[in-house]
C-alpha cells in the first residue's frame, strides 16, 4: 500500500549522499522517483542500489517534485533550469545552506515569479562524513530534523510539497526564515566543523607514539574533521557572514584561556578555569537528546566482549530479550588486546537490571 502524502514522481538531480538517500527512501514508501547526475557513473550506482530510475536523455516527464542534491556552488543554478524546464513542478533543494541560493535565485532574471513561486530551500540535518551514493541510507532521515524555509513568494503548494518530502522520509519538520536558518546551522553544525577540523590538524605532526594514547576524547572531537573538502570549502564560503561572530566568541576565549594559563597561580586563574569547564558543561547539557527530545542523561553500562564475529550480535539480542531498549551504543577496540569494550546506554532506571541479566548470561561487566 502506498502511504506516502507525495504522489510522485519525484527527479532527484545530484545523486551523491543525500540525493540518493533520499531515492532510496522515497522507493521504500512507493513513490517514484527517476535519476539525474552530472556524473554517469554516480547515477548509476543510485540506479543500482534502487533509488530510483535514470532519466533518460530526451524522455519528457513532469514531476511533481523535482529535489535537487548537488553541491551549494551549483545549486542556484540547477533549482533555476529545474524550474524553466518542469514548468509545473514544485522544486526544493536541500544544500546546507539557504541565505546565498535565495539570493541568487531573486537575482536570476531567467525567473519571474511565478517561477520562483514553486520553490522552497529545504535543508535535511542528517548527514554522514562519506560521499558519494554508496554510502546513502534510505532511512538517513528517520527522526532527524528538516528545516523548510519557505520564503514570501513560496506558494501554498509549493511549500506543501516541500512538506511531504519532509514526512515521508520520516523526518521532522522545522520551519524557519532563511537568516534565521543559516544562523542557526553556523553555530550547530557548520563551527564544529570548523573547530574539529582544526583540532585534527594539530595532529598532522605529532609523532606516532603519541596518537597511540589516543582514545575516545579524541575520537569524538574529530570524527567530523573527516567530512568531504570538497563539500565543506563551499559551505563555509556560502556562510561565512554568519560564522565570523562565533568564530570571533571562540577567539576571545582561546586569548582569555592563554592569558589565564600564562599565570596559573595568579589571582582568579583558577575561578577562571572553573568557569571554561562550568560554562561547556552547561553548554552540553542544552543539547537536546535523540528524536529532539530533551537532554536526558542515560546510564553507561560497559562490557567486555570477545573481538569474534557474532558476539556483538549476541549481547543485542541478549539485552533485546529482558526487555530493554537500547539507547545508544558505542565499541572500542583495545589495541593490542583480542577484546572490545562495548558502552552500553540504556534509561537511568533499566541499568541495575541489565547489569544483572548480563553478568548471569556469563558477559564481563566493568563497574
Ligand atoms: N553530506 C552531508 O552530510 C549533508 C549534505 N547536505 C547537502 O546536500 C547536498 C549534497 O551533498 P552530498 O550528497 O553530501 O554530496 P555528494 O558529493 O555525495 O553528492 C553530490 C552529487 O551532485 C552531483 N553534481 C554536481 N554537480 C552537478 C550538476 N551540475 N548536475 C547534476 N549533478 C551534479 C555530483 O556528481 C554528486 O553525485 C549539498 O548541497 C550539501 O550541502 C545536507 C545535509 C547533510
Ligand atoms: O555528521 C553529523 O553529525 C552532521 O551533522 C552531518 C551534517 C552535515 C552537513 C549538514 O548540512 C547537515 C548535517
Amino acid at each position: 500500500m502506498n502511504t506516502s502524502h507525495l504522489a510522485g514522481p519525484v527527479l532527484v538531480i545530484g545523486t551523491g549522499l543525500l540525493g540518493t538517500s533520499v531515492g532510496l527512501g522515497l522507493r521504500a514508501k512507493g513513490v517514484g522517483v527517476y535519476l539525474r547526475d552530472i556524473s554517469p557513473s554516480a547515477a548509476g550506482v543510485a540506479q543500482d542500489i534502487g533509488a530510483g530510475t535514470i532519466l533518460q536523455a530526451g524522455q519528457r516527464i513532469a514531476p511533481e517534485l523535482v529535489v535537487i542534491g548537488a553541491p551549494p556552488d551549483v545549486t542556484a543554478d540547477l533549482v533555476a533550469q529545474a524550474l524553466l524546464e518542469f514548468p509545473t513542478a514544485v522544486v526544493v533543494d536541500i544544500a546546507s545552506v539557504k541565505g546565498s541560493i535565495l539570493r541568487a535565485l531573486q537575482a536570476d532574471a531567467r525567473l519571474d515569479a511565478a517561477a520562483r513561486s514553486r520553490y522552497v530551500g529545504t535543508h535535511p540535518m542528517a548527514g554522514r562524513e562519506k560521499s558519494g551514493p554508496a554510502a546513502a541510507r534510505g532511512a538517513l532521515f528517520t527522526s532527524m530534523p528538516w528545516v523548510i524555509c519557505a520564503h514570501p513568494g513560496s506558494s501554498a503548494r509549493a511549500v506543501k510539497t516541500a512538506e511531504s518530502l519532509a514526512i515521508d522520509l520520516g523526518a521532522v519538520m522545522h520551519r524557519m526564515g532563511t537568516t534565521e536558518h543559516d544562523e542557526s546551522v553556523a553555530l550547530i553544525s557548520h563551527f564544529p566543523q570548523a573547530a574539529s577540523s582544526m583540532i585534527a590538524s594539530r595532529l598532522l605532526n605529532a609523532p606516532a607514539h603519541q596518537l597511540g594514547l589516543a582514545g575516545n576524547g579524541l575520537r569524538d572531537t574529530t570524527r567530523i574533521a573527516a567530512s568531504d573538502e570538497k563539500l565543506w570549502i563551499q559551505i563555509f564560503s556560502h556562510n561565512a557572514q554568519a560564522l565570523i561572530p562565533i568564530l570571533g566568541a571562540m577567539k576571545d576565549d582561546l586569548d582569555r584561556l592563554i592569558t589565564t594559563l600564562e599565570n596559573p597561580q595568579g589571582p582568579g586563574a583558577l575561578l577562571d578555569l572553573s568557569q571554561l569547564m562550568t560554562e561547556g558543561n552547561a553548554g552540553h547539557a542544552r543539547i537536546p537528546g535523540k528524536h529532539g527530545a530533551p537532554p536526558q542523561a542515560f546510564a553507561l553500562v560497559t562490557v567486555v566482549v570477545d573481538d569474534r564475529p557474532g558476539q556483538i550480535a549476541q549481547l543485542l539480542n541478549e539485552i533485546g530479550a529482558a526487555g530493554i531498549n537500547l539507547e545508544d551504543l558505542r565499541m572500542e577496540h583495545s589495541a593490542g588486546h583480542q577484546v572490545g569494550l562495548v558502552d552500553v546506554s540504556v534509561l537511568p532506571g533499566r541499568r541495575d537490571e541489565l547489569i544483572n541479566v548480563l553478568t548471569h548470561n556469563g558477559w564481563k561487566v566493568v563497574q
